[in-house]
């Protein structure tokens, strides 16, 4: 069954719009945890537009659900992460301008330092995830630095869809679907397990959930936009129904 992690980032920065204690992340954990989520993901950026310190330690403490931490390959980064200890740790590139994530990592640029990063947590008992484009050559340089999962980057996918006037079988939304196919087949064959995310929402996310041999979907902005009508709760439970409707309708390729 695919699984669903809720990115509940944009509950804290509505916090940090007002640099007050409210609306409090665990609280939304709690939510989302109650619609039938099976993670709980934050970004913990560099410069701390939303997410804090104390909040993924919170989390830790109190989330009862799989809690990813994204987060940049950095010294700094790394240690707050062996020291927390989420079940997994995905590794982001991060640009101090971008209003969200831009694109993947470039594992094949950096691959030493990267490998040394994944040992790190590795060595704590954390599962290392990248998150990184639908290109093979990424794909293949993850399983080397020893990452254990591959969220391929659906951005350039949602981009495409919503161009196409959401028509998923638009010439443009089905080269990216390929695209995204190939690189999960790639992951598979590598022993590594096929995540996907970034820009997934209610109209798009069901060529995802068919794809052969997806685990789990990150989705945040979408549903927490949601739930500011719906309540969190709800938002959840009907990306889930979603998700689970594509998965059943068949698989693709
Ligand atoms: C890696 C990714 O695709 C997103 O989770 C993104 O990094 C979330 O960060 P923001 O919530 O700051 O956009
Ligand atoms: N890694 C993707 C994620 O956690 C959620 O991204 P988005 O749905 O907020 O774009």
């Amino acid at each position: 069954m695919i699984e669903l992690g809720v990115n509940i980032d944009h509950v804290a920065t509505l916090r940090q719009a007002r640099r007050t204690w409210e609306p409090d992340p665990v609280w939304a954990a709690v939510e989302a945890h109650l619609g039938g989520a099976d993670g709980i993901t934050v970004h913990l950026r560099e410069d701390r537009r939303h997410i804090q310190d104390a909040d993924v330690r919170k989390l830790r403490d109190l989330t009862q659900i799989k809690l990813n931490l994204e987060m940049a390959a950095t010294d700094e980064m790394v240690g707050i992460a062996c020291e927390i200890k989420p079940e997994m740790a995905m590794f982001v590139p991060e640009g101090r301008h971008e209003v969200t994530t831009e694109g993947g990592l470039d594992i094949v640029a950096q691959e030493a330092q990267l490998k040394d990063a994944v040992a790190r947590l590795a060595d704590r008992g954390i599962i290392v995830s990248v998150f990184i484009d639908a290109d093979v050559a990424q794909v293949e340089a993850a399983a080397r630095i020893g990452a254990k999962v591959c969220e391929i980057h659906t951005g350039p996918y949602a981009h495409a869809f919503h161009a196409a006037g959401r028509d998923a079988e638009s010439p443009a939304v089905l080269a990216e679907i390929a695209r995204i196919a190939e690189a999960g087949a790639a992951v598979r064959s590598l022993d590594m397990r096929f995540n996907a995310g970034h820009a997934l929402n209610y109209y798009n996310v069901q060529p995802i959930a068919r794809l052969t041999g997806i685990r789990e979907l990150h989705i945040g902005h979408s549903i927490i936009s949601r739930s500011v009508f719906t309540g969190l709760r709800e938002a959840v439970r009907e990306m889930k129904r979603l998700m689970r409707e594509g998965a059943e309708r068949g698989l693709r390729p």
